[in-house]
């Protein structure tokens, strides 16, 4: 599946920054650093569902999204019609992404920032904050028990919050025992790439997620989805695709963010 072909070129990042880079250089830095910004505040406001606006490049599933990619104007773009918070794909070889992305955007705006990667070692936590992260995302599917519940105190302490993705039940089980605060349901399969909001649906009516942020990710376009999204309790909706897509981006987030529930 997809999700080995990345994790294994990523062992191959992370060795090589190991290789350039000292842990304790990073840990000093990030002691100088102010703290980051509330992404968890900024995406669960109640009675509203929060739009993560993300920049996305290219995907997997589809290729390249969008010709004319230009990330600073897309962060302006989508600060300026209301989104909550904003994503950015900071992978290279399957998303066309880049660390310089973030630090450029974290210039540009003020809204938090996640970093979207496939997280598997800890010194990717040291260089997200470094680079102006305020949360990063983690994937269940990719990390043991103990790694992500290491990997959730190591965030904690360099003051970065962390999104953990989850598709199954089982995984949602596992997210929760390691105490992860704000959850994001992945809607898409990653064996076939079809997504389905069920997937949301499902396993909000089958947990207890009270006290817990619900992020409800891919597929979402339009604003019957965001409808759908508030009307079954979900705090923010992660979207990439249908915004970098959109002929006119900024009226696509307004639509999002109307959907959600707020006048934007
Ligand atoms: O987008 C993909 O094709 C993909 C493939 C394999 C792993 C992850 C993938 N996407 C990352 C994401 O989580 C999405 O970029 C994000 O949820 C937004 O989804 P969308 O609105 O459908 O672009």
């Amino acid at each position: 599946m997809i999700l080995d072909r990345i994790v294994e070129h990523k062992r191959q990042e992370v060795s090589e920054l190991l290789s350039k880079i000292k842990i304790d250089d990073m840990v000093n830095k990030i002691g100088k650093l102010p703290p980051g910004r509330d992404f968890r505040g900024a995406i669960s406001r109640p009675g509203q569902v929060g739009l993560i606006a993300e920049i996305k490049k290219s995907s997997p599933s589809k290729g390249l999204l969008c010709k004319d990619f230009d990330h600073r104007y897309l962060a302006k773009i989508y600060q300026n019609n209301g989104a909550s918070a904003v994503s950015v794909l900071t992978d290279e070889r399957f998303f066309e992404g880049r660390l310089e992305y973030l630090s450029e955007v974290h210039e540009e705006i003020g809204l938090p920032l996640l970093r979207k990667d496939f997280i598997i070692d800890p010194i990717q936590l040291y260089q997200s904050r470094i680079i102006g992260a305020d949360a990063v995302l983690l994937i269940v599917a990719i990390l043991s028990d103990d790694e992500l519940a290491d990997m959730l105190q190591i965030a904690g302490e360099i003051g970065l919050q962390a999104l953990v993705e989850v598709h199954t039940a089982k995984e949602l089980e596992r997210a929760l025992a390691a105490g992860a605060n704000i959850i994001g349901i992945n809607n898409r399969n990653l064996h076939t790439f079809d997504t389905d909001l069920a997937i949301t649906s499902y396993l909000m009516g089958r947990y207890d997620l009270s006290g817990i942020t619900v992020v409800s990710e891919s597929g979402i376009s339009n604003k019957r989805h965001m409808e759908f999204l508030k009307n079954i309790g979900v705090n923010a909706a992660l979207v990439g695709e249908a915004l970098v897509r959109a002929e006119d981006t900024g009226e696509r987030v307004k639509e999002l963010v109307q959907g959600g529930g707020s006048c934007g």
